[in-house]
């Protein structure tokens, strides 16, 4: 708990009423909890000198929280400019989630009528805020495009996350493009080095030879598919939803000399039909697949692969319990529609109940902190020219979401794990399976 001496300006002190930094004391006067320092619109300050800055800077912030309470209207004002955060994204967060509202996971408490009153107290005039402003662009609609995980409703989702400029994910990424969890041999490694670990070490774990024919499942860019074909000399077919994605990998495929070895194309994992493949990878696509498609899926991976083919497996896990998604909340409002974590253990039932054996899972939580804590660093680094390439609101997204992503590994709310699997009626693995461990 920090303490600041002497009252606060009022309108300051009201915002930090309604964000829950500074929690009510019997109606009338406020404790200070939290080590955060708000900023109002006014010029006036509530909180410790020394703490984070989150400054609002009009007072529409205050009409979209009030209309949709909550993450909704937090997550509005912060894209639309309304909301800034100052300095160490990270400590922002880490002081905001130490207590109050941010406290709870999953989306906080509305306004309390004390609450509402102590705004009016404090001098708010809910009248003068004016009507509720329209959502920024950058929100997503996925609900007009059908039924959930339908085939048209996934590619809009997929269209909203991935289509917003390959020259912008270089940006963040850096030149692996690779857009999963990097494989670090030490926290210094660097995240080319530590992606091009991980697709190596993909590569030996499906154990790749010249000749074999892989799906990529989820494509992105066609690193994967670029290393499997250029280093192990193995056919790749390469699979994604989106069309920006799919041109830029064709063109890195051209460029690499590998057009004979790698096939691209923009096709959803359902309607594949030309198995069977000696290896499959799903490298951060599963994510997408959402539960109730889970066995559909597994199914149809299964049916892909040739018997005692491997899949390889690479998600991120939810590890805090049942999840109930609240589709207001910020990621599937603002970063993945319809996007859904599983536990490891769900998935690894799924997978077993569809007729894989597991050889092995290695969990790479904290790598995944390393790897999003450099894709933040890339986009604050390179920030005015983020917002050229797409739009200020989308660049204030992604610093939200993997900084908080960060986070959420480094506590352990969410895993990411590799499992390799087995299709039965084939060979049989090797006595021992880290053989990659070597390479
Ligand atoms: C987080 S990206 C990972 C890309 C790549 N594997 C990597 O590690 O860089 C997820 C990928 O899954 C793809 N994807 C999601 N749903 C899909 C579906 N139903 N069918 C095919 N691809 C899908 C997306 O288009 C995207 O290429």
């Amino acid at each position: 708990m920090a303490k600041t001496t002497g009252a606060a300006p009022k309108l300051a002190r009201a915002l930090a009423i309604v964000l829950g930094t500074w929690e009510l004391n019997n109606g009338r006067s406020a404790t200070e909890q939290i080590p955060v320092r708000l900023r109002a619109w006014d010029g006036s300050e509530a909180g410790p000198h020394d703490a984070p800055l989150i400054e609002f800077t009009s007072r529409r912030a205050l009409r979209r929280i009030l209309w949709a309470p909550g993450q909704l209207g937090l997550s509005r004002a912060y894209v639309a400019g309304e909301i800034n955060a100052h300095g160490d994204i990270f400590a922002a967060f880490a002081a905001l989630s130490s207590a109050g509202k941010f406290a709870e996971p999953g989306p906080f408490s509305p306004l309390t009528p004390r609450e509402l009153w102590t705004l009016v107290t404090t001098g708010v005039r809910l009248g003068a805020l004016g009507p509720n402003p329209a959502p920024p662009p950058e929100e997503a609609r996925v609900e007009k495009h059908g039924r959930r995980h339908s085939k048209k409703r996934d590619a809009a989702a997929i269209s909203h996350h991935y289509d917003v400029g390959n020259d912008f994910y270089r940006l963040v990424l850096g030149p692996s493009l690779v857009y999963s969890c990097a494989v670090w041999s030490d926290a210094e490694a660097g995240l080319d080095a530590a992606q091009e670990a991980k697709l190596d070490l993909a590569c030996r774990k499906l154990g790749l030879t010249p000749g074999m024919r892989v799906l990529d499942v989820g494509c992105g860019w066609g690193s994967f598919a670029l290393h499997a074909a250029g280093r192990f000399g193995v056919n790749v077919v390469g699979i994604t939803l989106s069309i920006e994605q799919a041109e830029l990998a064709r063109k890195r495929v051209a460029e690499a000399g590998l057009t004979e070895l790698v096939d691209i194309r923009v096709q959803d994992y359902r309607d594949m039909t030309d198995g069977p493949y000696d290896a499959i990878s799903s490298i951060g696509m599963s994510e997408h697949v959402g539960r109730e498609q889970l066995g559909r899926y597994v199914a149809q991976l299964h049916g892909l692969l040739r018997p005692g083919g491997r899949l390889l497996n690479h998600a991120i896990s939810w590890n805090a319990g049942p999840t109930e998604d609240d589709p207001d909340s910020f990621i599937p409002r603002y970063v993945f529609p319809d996007g859904e974590m599983l536990s490891l253990g769900e998935l690894v039932v799924a997978l077993e109940g569809g007729g894989f054996e597991v050889l092995d899972v290695e969990a790479l939580r904290r790598h995944y902190a390393l790897t999003l804590r450099a894709w933040v660093k890339n986009l604050e680094e390179q920030w005015d020219d983020a917002v050229r390439l797409t739009s200020d609101g989308r660049a204030r997204i992604w610093r939200l979401y993997m900084a908080a992503s960060a986070l959420g590994f480094e506590g352990g709310l969410t895993g990411v794990n590799q499992v390799l699997l087995q299709k039965a009626g084939g060979e049989e693995p090797p006595l021992r399976l880290r053989e990659w461990t070597a390479g």
